[in-house]
């Protein structure tokens, strides 16, 4: 059958539950998702100081090919890119500034070190997010950086934070399209605190000298990421999500929920809403924990479809930030883009096409037997022959077609590498 027709077949069975397919794929063609540059080289960066990664964070595997200069996690960009339909952005770190050879200490970083990013961007239609690189550094070499005792310590971070709120700035001027600059920092204890107010207090005022630089929303948007608990910290994190969620309640900041840095029950589906109930500034790292914040490459997994569907039924497709956190260096680099970044956009076709007000009616009226039974069917339907109508007109490789392109990218430029 042809996909076409697969596409009518399937197309007649959604419309009968009352599905708009067409105006479904209509949205997923414009739902930017911001790609993670730091899947294509193991979180290394181009610095001309190359320190460990640091952080409590960690890549494993080696799998042969993975990019060494700006040139080559580009042209890998450029490859995943041509596999995945839609127009995306592209999130990057301050360690992938390009500082013609000289050393530039971090909270020196301007807009100018990513000047051929935006270039590149700017040919290729992206949009940029950013990020500080809040460790692989020694003066993170404790654990502690914003919230470290040490004045000149936290000092130093403030700055580096201030300089990339800037180059974020930058992004957006450039662009035309604001850049999410996302504050990640590691600072935690191995071991129980004696004292866990003090440094959630120091955090706390960091962040205010780090905001207290004005920047036009229209350029930047600032957001804090929380996390549980790191290798190296994982008694106490200062940044937890209650601090987070506090602090950007108060201050008006977006708040970054990564999929990975809750409790291994605590789903962040279930929290997008308690959220959206006090504010819209809500963003996301979606990742794929296995056991711990491991990191894996996103899947089309239950809880993939539960966040999309609190995304669209929400209401919340074009205020929410979409962007992917994971690293794996245990497979093709490139294909692991592919692979996360594509279900990401899977799931959100599925979710556009469910029928929520059908769903929601029932749940209002009490009907939870309809409910279950409508949510189980849709599992079955034929979402697939969807999905490969989009590719088909978004003109990238439907089904497993891709892998192919990246096989042959493999063989022809990461093998030389
Ligand atoms: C490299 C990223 O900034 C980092 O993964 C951060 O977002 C995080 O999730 C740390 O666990
Ligand atoms: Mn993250």
């Amino acid at each position: 059958m042809t996909v076409i027709k697969a596409y009518e077949m399937a197309k007649s069975m959604y419309e009968t539950l009352g599905v708009d397919v067409e105006a479904a794929l209509e949205k997923l063609k414009t739902i930017p998702i911001s790609i993670h540059c730091w899947q294509g080289d193991d979180i290394g960066g181009f610095e001309v100081q190359q320190n460990e990664l640091s952080g409590g964070i960690d890549v494993t595997g080696n799998y042969p090919g993975k990019a060494t200069t700006p040139e080559e996690l580009r042209s890998d960009l450029e490859m995943a890119l041509r596999l995945i339909p839609g127009k995306h952005r592209i999130n990057l770190h301050a360690i992938y500034a390009e500082t013609d050879g000289q050393h530039v200490e971090r909270n020196e970083i301007k807009p100018e070190h990513f000047r051929n990013w935006v270039e590149w961007a700017k040919q290729h239609n992206l949009g940029l997010d950013f990020n500080p690189t809040v460790f692989s550094h020694s003066k993170a070499a404790d654990g502690l950086t914003l919230a470290h005792p040490d004045e000149e310590i936290r000092q130093f971070w403030i700055e580096h934070c201030i300089a990339s709120r800037k180059i974020g700035e930058y992004f957006g001027k450039e662009l035309g399209t604001p850049s999410l600059t996302n504050i990640w920092i590691p600072d935690g204890y191995k071991d129980v605190p004696s004292d866990r107010l003090t440094p959630r207090e120091r955090l706390k005022r960091s962040l205010d000298q780090v905001f207290a630089v004005e920047i036009d929303e229209k350029y930047n948007i600032d957001a804090v990421e929380s996390k549980l608990f790191g290798l190296g910290s994982e008694s106490y994190v200062v940044g937890s999500h209650e601090f987070y969620m506090g602090y950007a309640l108060t201050r008006g900041k977006y708040l970054l929920m990564d999929t990975g840095h809750y409790h291994p029950t605590e789903m962040v589906s279930n929290k997008i809403s308690g959220m959206q109930v006090f504010t819209d500034k809500i963003a996301l790292h979606v990742s794929r924990p296995v056991r711990w914040d491991s990191d894996h490459v996103v899947t089309f997994d239950d809880e993939l479809k539960e966040i999309a569907n609190e995304l669209v039924r929400n209401d919340a497709l074009d205020t929410i930030r979409i962007g992917l956190d994971f690293f794996d260096a245990s497979i093709n680099r490139v294909a692991a883009w592919v692979i996360g970044t594509r279900n990401m956009q899977k799931a959100l076709l599925y979710a556009l096409l469910t029928p929520h007000a059908e769903l929601k009616n029932y749940q209002e009226k009490g009907q939870f037997t309809e409910r279950l039974m409508l949510m189980e069917e849709l599992k079955s339907y034929p979402f697939g022959a969807i999905w490969d109508y989009f590719c088909q007109e978004m003109q990238v490789p439907r089904g497993m077609a891709w892998l192919q392109h990246v096989q042959e990218y493999e063989r022809s430029e990461l093998a030389r590498r």
